[in-house]
């Protein structure tokens, strides 16, 4: 496969839907032709799995978060994200460096300038070419994350923690309003599963 976006991201606050469409996306692009490389962040490889544990269950400061998962995505990166692309797969990523951006950035405070330098370091250039941001109002998805799991270090923050993040998503799609594309989350399952298929038809 060529020419399309082969890098795609599945973003949005804690309680969207994101992960409810990722597997929905990989068969219809599989059905296409396309080898398709799932994974996620932050985790992905062993290494980034671990400091996922840790960065989702232990105490940090915004600055702390932000090197771990920096950490966790040079892993991923390296030793899966790339190699796949360079194989022609195609990469299907559960979030990644908006969601520094959202949640450390936006949620926490951390300076967003900062977060841009790590950004240049750790990635030299390289991220999605597609990103799909799953939009919904943060009383919703905590509804929908009450009716569906335990609550990790982050899901317990406050309705203001995720409004802030949501704002985050926004302001990262005003700025790149090509590569990332907003669906709205509030919509059933099905109607937000249609409007991800119609998007991959349109730029895979
Ligand atoms: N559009 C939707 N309408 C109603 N419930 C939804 C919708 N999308 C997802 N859900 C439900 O909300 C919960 C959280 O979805 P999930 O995909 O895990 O969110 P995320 O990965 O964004 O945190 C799940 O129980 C899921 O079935
Ligand atoms: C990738 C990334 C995730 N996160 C947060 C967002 C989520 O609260 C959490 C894990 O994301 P996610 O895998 O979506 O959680 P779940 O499996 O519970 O749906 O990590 C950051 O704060 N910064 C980041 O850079």
């Amino acid at each position: 496969m060529s020419g399309g976006a082969r890098f795609i991201s599945f973003e949005g606050i804690d309680g969207a839907g994101k992960s409810s469409h990722i597997e929905a996306a990989a068969a219809w692009l599989r059905e296409r032709g396309h080898r398709v490389r799932l994974t996620r962040e932050p985790g992905g490889t062993p290494l980034a799995e671990a400091l996922r544990e840790l960065f989702l269950h232990r105490a940090m400061d915004g600055l702390t978060e932000a090197l771990l998962v920096f950490a966790a995505r040079r892993d991923h990166l390296q030793t899966v994200i790339l190699p796949a692309l360079a194989d022609g797969q195609t990469v299907l990523c559960d979030r990644f460096t908006d969601a520094t951006f959202a949640y450390q950035g936006a949620g926490r405070g951390f300076d967003l300038a900062q977060l841009g330098q790590l950004e240049a370091w750790v990635q030299q250039g390289r991220g999605p070419d597609l990103t799909l941001w799953f939009d919904v109002a943060p009383e919703v998805a905590a509804q929908r994350r009450a009716a569906a799991r335990e609550a990790d270090r982050l899901e317990r923050e406050d309705i203001d923690f995720f409004a802030r993040v949501r704002q985050g998503y926004a302001d990262r799609a005003a700025a790149a309003p090509s590569r990332l594309v907003r669906l709205d989350a509030s919509h059933p399952l099905e109607t937000v599963r249609q409007a991800v298929l119609d998007c991959l038809a349109q730029r895979c």
